[in-house]
């Protein structure tokens, strides 16, 4: 179990970057690190990997104590692999000794069946010999990919591992990656910026807000509830509205963070009436931006676009 006791951490005096955070995660469990750009992410897996030392609190990996460079020539734990964004390669040398780094030359016939097993993971097995700097930035977050897994970490700390790979490959690459972490009893935890990395992926979702773990819980929980907008932008686009615009019939009124995919064309009791501003294409429908009351922009998933100005009614799908 990875256990972090109220750690804090500020790289400049006064200014904390990780506030008295607390988290358990289980081995072999997958947890997605959610929040805007500068909210600790990176920190905080630099934190765990044992690369800075902390103001305060402790972490463990199983019973065995996370220290940072203060205690350790070499910082980070042998159990433990880290993917830092820049995939620090070495560029002059070829992609299989580049995965190959970490692994001992005294197994050699092991040392290559464990290359070609992590060039195919990674589907780079015709670049095996090329030097790493011909290669594009895609191509090389995956060799740092197979890099991290060579040794077979029990943990691995990832910081968006596909953030240079293009879409199609990255679907299959995260498939793969993943069933393969699962498969082996890997623990791991991605810091993401993509929705999908939490939602398709991660057993379990946090969320990080100016260094405070402010969500924790199942994906689908934190997706299904989220507890604020904060939350449920990090998914995509959120709608606020209240049970006063649907309703009347209700006594306490209710602020409700609304998917675009939960709102639907209606003419039924029940809906709020809005004015087309634009229709965005998304390949599997459009995106309907709408204003409401004046003061309010909503948006719908729909099958088709329509006409800009339309005045239309929108209803919440769970009530129709
Ligand atoms: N080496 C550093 N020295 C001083 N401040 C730093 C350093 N690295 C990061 N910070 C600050 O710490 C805060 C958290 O940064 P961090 O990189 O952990 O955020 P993040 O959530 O990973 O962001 P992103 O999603 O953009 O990668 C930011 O305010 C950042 O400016």
């Amino acid at each position: 179990m990875l256990l972090l006791k109220n750690i804090s951490f500020s790289y400049l005096e006064g200014k904390m970057v990780i506030k008295n955070l607390n988290l358990a995660i289980e081995k072999g469990q997958h947890v997605a690190l959610l929040g805007e750009s500068g909210c600790g992410k990176s920190t905080l897996l630099k934190l765990i990997y044992g690369l800075k030392d902390l103001d305060g609190g402790e972490i463990y990996w199983n019973d065995k104590q996370v220290l940072g460079p203060a205690y350790h020539l070499v910082p980070g734990m042998d159990e433990m692999r880290y993917l830092a964004q820049d995939f620090d390669l070495m560029p002059f040398t070829s992609v299989k000794e580049n995965i190959g780094k970490y692994l001992s030359n005294f197994y050699l016939k092991e040392k290559e069946h464990r290359i070609n097993e992590l060039l195919a993971l990674v589907d780079l097995v015709e670049y095996a010999d090329v030097k790493v700097k011909n290669l594009s930035g895609g191509q090389q977050q995956r060799v740092a990919i197979a890099r991290v897994l060579a040794l077979e970490p029990e943990i691995l700390l990832l910081d968006e591992p596909f953030s240079h790979i293009d879409y199609s490959r990255r679907s299959l690459l995260r498939r793969n990656l993943f069933a393969y972490l699962k498969e082996k009893g890997i623990t791991c935890v991605v810091a993401t910026h993509d929705s999908i990395d939490a939602l398709s992926f991660a057993d379990e979702t946090i969320v990080l807000k100016d260094g405070e773990l402010i969500d924790m819980g199942e994906t689908k929980d934190v997706y299904d509830f989220p507890m604020n907008r904060y939350v449920a932008s990090l998914f995509g686009e959120v709608n606020e509205l209240f049970i006063s615009d649907f309703t009347s019939t209700f006594d306490e009124d209710e602020l409700l963070l609304i998917y675009p995919h939960q709102l639907m064309l209606s003419k039924q009791k029940g809906q709020i009436e809005v004015e087309v501003l634009d229709s965005y294409f998304k390949g599997d429908g459009y995106m309907i931006k709408t204003f409401f009351n004046e003061d309010r922009v909503v948006f719908f998933d729909h099958p088709f676009d329509i006409e800009k100005g339309s005045k239309i009614k929108l209803a919440l799908k769970k009530f129709q």
